[in-house]
């Protein structure tokens, strides 16, 4: 179980504020997923929780300490570009992060400890439907296969913190869907917080549990870099509204649709109507 403390964390890079007073509290297991418009720096919020990068100002808490300064095994990641070893099969690239993790300096198990870790790798691309698969190379699996192999990748390490940064943007509608039933199933079978990224308004209610837009609040025409973006919109009381209700899909279709709609936006309403793009 794992909460995630954002308080009042600023990224600037020299003169160019990218993000600021971003303020977030979210609970265990949460499903948090991040919309706004494109650039605006949603990306660098997750690389922020990664610590691939350091806060300008504020700080980041993780279960009431502060965030590791370094990536560190218990947060996981999926891009939306296969982020797979193309030289390793899928096995391999499974067992790859353990092997690495126990042993840094030859990145190998050997015996009863190599054995227990390729079990552990088989039973989990068996839940992510590529047992069948384990011995071929990622330019052999289609998209949908190597976003279940990041996943698979990622979930071996046991995170208690998962970042997903557009993971099924670069797929076809039939294997988003299907990767949405697994990304909500493994959320639900792990302890794990899932922090996502997307541009599509409809995946974002559908799996969050809380949803928030990114946007700049301010703006000045004469200086575009003087102001960063913020949480604009923080959905929860909504979602939660709309999970509760029995008629789940036409509440959501209802609520998406009170967003899109000029005349009735919410007071924060053109960052939510930049996002929409369908
Ligand atoms: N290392 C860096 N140095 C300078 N500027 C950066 C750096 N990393 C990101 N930026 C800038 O920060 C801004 C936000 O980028 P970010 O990738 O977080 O946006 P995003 O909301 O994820 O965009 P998209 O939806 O297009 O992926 C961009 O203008 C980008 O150029």
């Amino acid at each position: 179980m794992t909460k995630i403390v954002i308080d009042n964390v600023w990224k600037e890079y020299d003169d160019r504020v990218v993000l600021e007073r971003v303020n977030l509290a979210l609970d265990d297991h949460e499903f948090l997923v991040i919309i706004g418009p494109s650039g605006v720096g949603k990306t660098t919020l997750l690389r922020l929780l990664l610590s691939q990068e350091t806060p300008t100002r504020g700080r980041i808490l993780i279960d009431g300490e502060p965030i590791a300064p370094e990536p560190t095994a218990d947060r996981g990641v999926v891009f939306q570009r296969y982020s797979v070893f193309p030289h390793k099969t899928v096995l391999g690239n499974v067992m790859l992060g353990p092997q690495w993790a126990a042993s840094p300096v030859l990145g190998r198990l050997f015996g009863a400890r190599r054995r227990a870790l390729e079990a552990r790798a088989m039973g989990l691309l068996e839940r992510v439907g590529l047992a069948d698969s384990a011995d071929k190379y990622p330019a052999q699996l289609s998209g949908g296969m190597q976003q279940r192999l990041a996943l698979a990748q990622a979930l071996i390490m046991k995170p208690k913190v998962l970042l997903l940064d557009e993971p099924f943007g670069a797929l076809d509608p039939g294997t988003r869907k299907s990767m949405h039933e697994l990304v909500h199933e493994l959320w639900e079978e792990n302890e794990m917080t899932i922090v996502m990224v997307t541009h599509d308004l409809s995946e974002a209610f559908l799996l969050g549990t809380r949803v928030i837009a990114v946007d700049r609040p301010r703006t000045d025409p004469q200086a575009p870099e003087r102001f960063g973006a913020t949480i604009a919109s923080d959905f929860e009381a909504k979602i939660r509204a709309v999970r509760d209700s029995h008629r789940f899909e036409s509440e959501r279709e209802k609520l998406r649709l009170t967003l899109v709609s000029s005349h009735d936006l919410p007071a924060d309403g053109p960052a939510v109507r930049a996002l929409v793009k369908d």
